[in-house]
């Protein structure tokens, strides 16, 4: 579909919003993959802890009405929908929505910076999910009725370097002054299945494609915040224990720390847009407790999604395909209608999910 662009859809993860949700929000994460019942009654129980609600809704909801804000003072007159891959609103509701307030065009932002499978071509699998949804609603390809093109991977944007820099620097000046200088830089992502990772890019670039980009992120970030020296770690890990994952574990490493020396750890997120559950329970909670009982003074870095600059982001993302941007020109992960980045495109490790 040709058509300008008429709408922009923020597509997230989903979140549970209350304790009733809990349950049907994770069978909709791990439908068919592989996570064991035990690991899902852990997660459900940190999703009860909190109430069973996930701040991940409200806070792209944040996300949301500062984009709003931030279209209109750059003069950009386009409404802005929110849909989920996992809880309401779902995607394919969301879609729906706009085809019937006759929105024919969207740019779709996701609330992942990275490639690979889960941070990129799944939400091409959501794209195509709605667009097949609105088919057979409407009894057309649903091609034909509406085009959604996913924004590039932005792990790389200046405005994300910066605003990370930023939060770490935060953290450490809300560390004692005497032992600021000795801090400790240790970033995190969401662990994948290693065998996910070496699928993650086009087969060109020789797999790795997620841990490749959280590792330059991690350079760039710590460079610009004024350290020598930090570490990349891994958090957040499921799936049966004898499948390998992305390794050190955040906690693991915080162990690993404190036997060499007690000097103060600044833990950032960097895998991650905002302070939704991953965050608030497996670091502020779980790494939190391993730290207090290795005597090791720890903060942990804000994430981007509050600062100004992530908003400018988006406007810049979106700007350059209003300028008439081609996919191939607007970087990886962009492509129209849920299409495969390349040929071979961060292949689904698992049989239960045939490669497109
Ligand atoms: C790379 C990546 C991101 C970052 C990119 C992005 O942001 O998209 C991310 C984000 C998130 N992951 C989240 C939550 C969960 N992830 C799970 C499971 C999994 N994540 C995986 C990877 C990632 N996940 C993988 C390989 C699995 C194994 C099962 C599968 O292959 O799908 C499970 C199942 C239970 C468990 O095993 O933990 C839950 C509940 C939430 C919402 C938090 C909230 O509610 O506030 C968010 C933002
Ligand atoms: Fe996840």
């Amino acid at each position: 579909m040709s058509t300008p662009f008429d709408s922009i859809l923020v597509l997230s993860f989903g979140g549970p919003d209350g304790p009733e949700d809990v349950r049907p929000f994770l069978e909709n994460v791990t439908r068919g993959r592989g996570v064991p019942p035990e690991r899902l009654d852990a997660v459900a129980e940190h999703y009860l802890h909190f109430g069973g609600v996930s701040p991940i809704n409200r806070l792209n909801l944040d996300i949301i009405d500062h984009l709003r804000a931030g279209l209109e003072s750059a003069g950009i007159d386009l409404p802005v929908y929110f849909g989920n891959r996992n809880w309401h609103p779902m995607i394919e509701d969301t879609v729906s929505a706009m085809y019937d307030d006759g929105r024919r065009h969207a740019l779709v932002f996701p609330t992942s910076a990275w490639g690979g499978y889960s941070g990129c071509a799944q939400y091409h699998e959501d794209i195509r999910r709605a667009l097949d949804a609105l088919s057979d609603k409407h009894g057309q390809p649903g091609t034909d009725l509406m085009g959604l093109r996913k924004l590039p991977h932005y792990w790389d944007r200046p405005e994300m370097i910066a605003a990370c820099a930023d939060a770490i620097t935060a953290a450490r000046d809300r560390l004692p002054a005497d032992s600021r200088g000795d801090a400790r830089l240790v970033f995190t992502a969401h662990s994948i299945p290693s065998a996910a990772d070496k699928a993650a890019g086009p087969p060109t670039l020789g797999g790795h494609l997620y841990s490749r980009q959280v590792a330059a992120a991690s350079e760039r970030a710590a460079a610009a915040a004024g350290f020598a020296a930090h570490d990349l770690v891994w958090q957040s890990r499921s799936g049966p224990p004898q499948i390998p994952w992305l390794e050190p574990d955040i906690c693991d490493h915080l162990e690993t720390l404190a036997a060499q020396n007690l000097d103060p750890v600044i833990v950032c997120p960097i895998g991650f847009v905002s302070d939704h559950l991953e965050v608030v329970w497996d670091l502020d909670t779980e790494a939190v407790e391993v730290a207090e009982r290795l005597d090791l003074p720890m903060e942990r870095a804000g994430t981007v999604g509050v600062d100004p600059r992530f908003t400018d982001m988006i406007i810049a993302l979106i700007s350059a395909q209003l300028q008439g941007l081609d996919t191939d020109a607007a970087g990886m992960g962009c492509t129209e209608n849920g299409a495969r980045c390349a040929v071979g495109c961060c292949v689904s490790q698992r049989p239960s999910r045939p490669a497109a």
